[in-house]
């Protein structure tokens, strides 16, 4: 008797979303450092930790306009009864007071002027009277009062920032603090775009019978130029493989070149045939979810290649689970976001999930609780690129997921975030 036949593997066999993406980010590595001036770092990610040059502040200053004196003078000062003290100068920012506050004296101050030596802490000058000579306190304050000690915000030599940050404004403020010039950071990793197709005209264009206005290749360009990278748009190749091969050569130099369209097995669907007639053995083929099914990956004359269906919206969101973990790999990040995931609650019911991972369009918003609600569009179509834009996120259904009643608490992935951050 004949043994069983082995069982044999599907010609195009689907691979899961998460193993495609290890696939993908194994063939990158953080890019190499350069050194950008301080007002050009703003989004760009330290391959250094910033590190203070000096004391912040630099000595113990006034945290408020009024009198500095030693606590122990006016230790019994009320505003019934106020002890006057000897005025005998004053310290300003950028101007301190040269000499030394002695018993029964005191010196002006302003916010941010260095304390006096002698002095311990300053009164506010709304429990202060004065004239020429003397300065009537009428408050007790302890040691320490009103005054910033010298390096409480930070010391010379300390660690103001890690390597691997993504610099939001804040930071900026913090290493100028810090005067901090110049700061050590990946290089802006730099992309190529190319759209296929000969139905694809450019925004703006003429277009002629069957044409229709490419969305996807500036829609791509702004998704690298939000996430820190540096977009270059090839333009449009047409559906021959001259055209493509040709086209394609524009990315040489480029750390990934990444295409739109042409990713299927239509007979015009090029990228892929071009690709197959260089012996071009592609890492990912066909990936298990929706958008996006018709997904690439592979090397390709020294460049990696990211190809990217061409309905607009699984470009979209193959982009976003795809193109942007590296760009954020390339620029030293984690590849994920590694904030606690957000859940939302569905106001709507969801049906069980076919065997294809799927990334619902959806809006959010704050339900009567404050809860954070989700609620997927009623299309889901790839093409419709009007509801894309409104979405603020993806909710990802794993294959063969079972129905969610209203009321469940799922997880959603926002699309709000970016290289530029407050
Ligand atoms: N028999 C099958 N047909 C298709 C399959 C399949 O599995 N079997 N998959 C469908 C899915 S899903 C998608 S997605 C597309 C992917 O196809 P391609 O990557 O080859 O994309 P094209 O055929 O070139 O274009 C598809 C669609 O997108 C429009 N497009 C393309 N580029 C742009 C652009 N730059 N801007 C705007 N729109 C663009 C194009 O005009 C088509 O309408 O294949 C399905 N078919
Ligand atoms: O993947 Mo197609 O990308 O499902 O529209």
């Amino acid at each position: 008797m004949l043994p069983p036949p082995l069982p044999q593997p599907e010609p195009d066999a689907m691979i899961s979303v998460a193993e495609a993406r290890a696939r993908i980010l194994s063939a990158f590595a953080p890019l190499p450092a350069e050194t950008v001036a301080l007002p050009d770092a703003l989004g760009r990610v330290l391959a250094e930790p910033v590190v203070a040059r000096l004391t912040q502040p630099p000595f113990h200053a006034a945290a408020m306009d009024g009198w500095a004196v030693r606590s122990a003078d006016i230790a019994a000062a009320t505003a019934e009864s106020p002890v006057a003290l000897r005025r005998i100068g004053e310290s300003s920012a950028g101007h301190a007071f040269g000499g030394s506050v002695g018993p029964g004296e005191a010196v002006r101050i302003f916010t941010g002027a260095p304390l006096p030596d002698g002095a311990d802490a300053v009164v506010m000058q709304e429990d202060c009277s004065a004239d020429d000579t003397t300065v009537r306190i009428g408050r007790a304050v302890a040691a320490g009062r009103f005054v910033r000690q010298a390096g409480f915000d930070f010391a010379q030599g300390q660690e103001l920032l890690p390597k691997g940050r993504r610099l939001t404004a804040r930071d900026i403020a913090l290493a100028a603090g810090g005067n901090v010039p110049w700061l050590s950071v990946h290089r802006r990793p730099r992309i190529a775009i190319l759209a296929t197709g000969d139905e694809i005209a450019l925004p703006g264009d003429p277009l002629g019978p069957s044409q229709i206005v490419s969305t996807n290749a500036l829609g791509l360009c702004a998704l690298v130029t939000a996430q820190g990278g540096l977009a270059h748009n090839l333009g449009v190749a047409k559906d021959t493989p001259d055209s493509v091969a040709a086209m394609a050569k524009g990315a040489v130099g480029c750390d990934l070149l990444v295409t739109t369209g042409g990713a299927a097995h239509g007979d015009y669907d090029l990228v892929r045939d071009v690709l197959a007639d260089r012996g071009v053995a592609l890492e990912v083929q066909t990936v298990a979810m929706r958008p996006g099914k018709a997904l690439m990956f592979g090397r390709a004359g020294g460049v990696s290649l990211l190809g990217l269906p061409g309905n607009p919206v699984s470009t979209g969101v193959t982009a976003v689970l795809f193109l942007r973990p590296v760009l954020r790999l390339l620029q030293g990040l984690p590849p994920e976001d590694d904030r606690p995931p957000l859940r939302a609650r569905l106001t709507t019911a969801l049906k069980a999930n076919d065997r294809r991972e799927e990334y619902l369009r959806a809006t959010l918003a704050a339900g009567p609780d404050g809860v954070l609600t989700v609620t997927p569009f009623a299309r889901q179509d790839s093409a419709i690129t009007s509801l894309y834009a409104q979405a603020d996120c993806l909710i990802p259904r794993p294959p063969n997921a079972d129905p969610e009643p209203a009321g469940a608490m799922v997880a959603v992935l926002p699309l709000t975030d970016g290289a530029l951050s407050i």
